[in-house]
């Protein structure tokens, strides 16, 4: 078996996916086109060619700008049935996915068009390909701490399929302190929370999402590896990093795969996952991101099935669930040597 087969055939678990980061160009043309919404684009190689950037507002632009093609529920649902299909060829078997609804509902897209039609695709996932997912909704730090609260209260009747609660978008500025409150407030609900930092963001916004956010789980982290004590602090409580790195690439978080520090994550103890971010913008789905960081760190099979089995450890399946993922990946493993 190739490393390449080795790669799509491992079972892993998706921890830090934006739906909306899965509209890929051809799909963005043709809810352009049902939709009747004008994009300023002339074809998808034109979409492709703009998804150059310098860092994560360069991106966010495009990407907001994107997500205006996505009107109706069946337009969500799409999106996400064309994410898992991906996905599942990649051999991922659960994935916890985010949405912005803020992005949708600042457009005037109801709440509830938005989350019924990612709960059709994610059933669909579950019919097709026997995928098990959970809806991560994530609130847009740019935005004040009140337009959260509103989300969290639009939110309140389909509080029971949302697992948790994130935040994301412009990280400079906005560091996780500003949203200390509706975290508290998620949690209290019984949501699990999530939060980028240390993506663009110094080692201050990860103390702030530990300490201020008391989160699960953290997106990226890249730049924890500044700080030893908080180095070390990750690592003695088990703390789960969703890194992505064809985006940390894209978006200039590191200058070349071989300099990804991936390995040296691993290296200091961290429960690091490899995850795609926004997959269409980025050039490639989770098992690209796995094969890139491979190549440019060298990594062994064995790195390669502790990133999977980091992804079960750091979801937020329950513990038996868990136990039967790690017992197949542990065979597939073993059935590859
Ligand atoms: N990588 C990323 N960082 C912050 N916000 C995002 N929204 C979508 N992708 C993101
Ligand atoms: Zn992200």
């Amino acid at each position: 078996m190739t490393d390449s087969d080795f790669i799509s055939g491992l079972p892993k678990a998706e921890l830090h996916l934006h739906i909306e980061g899965s509209l890929e160009p051809e799909l963005m043309f043709a809810l352009a086109e049902r939709n009747g919404v004008a994009i300023p684009f002339a074809s998808v190689e034109d979409v492709r060619a703009a998804y150059d950037f310098s860092n994560l507002q360069d991106f966010l632009d495009i990407y907001y700008a994107g997500a205006d093609v996505l009107r109706t529920e069946a337009d969500f649902r799409d999106l996400a049935v064309a994410y898992f299909d991906r996905a599942a060829a990649d051999g991922v078997v659960h994935a916890e996915i985010m949405f912005d609804p803020q992005t949708h509902t600042a457009r005037g897209i109801a709440f509830g068009t938005v989350i019924e039609g990612l709960l059709a695709g994610m059933a669909e996932a579950e019919a097709r390909h026997g995928m098990t997912s959970k809806l991560i909704m994530s609130f847009l730090r740019h935005l004040d701490e009140d337009d959260a609260f509103a989300t969290l209260e639009a939110a309140r009747p389909w509080l029971d399929r949302i697992d948790a609660v994130g935040l994301d978008s412009s990280e400079m500025g906005h560091p996780p302190s500003k949203f200390a409150r509706v975290f508290a407030a998620a949690r209290a609900e019984g949501l699990k929370l999530v939060a980028h930092a240390g993506e663009e963001g110094p080692p201050e916004y990860v103390y702030e999402a530990l300490d201020l956010l008391d989160v699960d789980r953290l997106d990226h982290g890249n730049r924890s590896l500044e700080d030893p004590v908080l180095t070390a602090r990750l690592a003695r409580t088990s703390m789960t990093l969703t890194v992505c790195p064809l985006s940390n690439l894209k978006l200039c978080v590191v200058d070349d795969m071989n300099d990804h520090p991936i390995d040296r994550m691993l290296r200091e103890g961290l429960r690091a996952t490899i995850n795609s971010d926004d997959p269409a913008y980025f050039g490639g789905y989770i098992a690209d991101n796995y094969r890139a960081a491979a190549a440019g760190r060298a990594l062994t099979r064995a790195d390669l099935a502790l990133l999977a089995r980091n992804s079960f450890l750091g979801s937020f399946l329950p513990d038996d669930t868990v136990a039967q993922h790690l017992a197949t990946l542990d065979a597939y493993v073993a059935q590859a040597a």
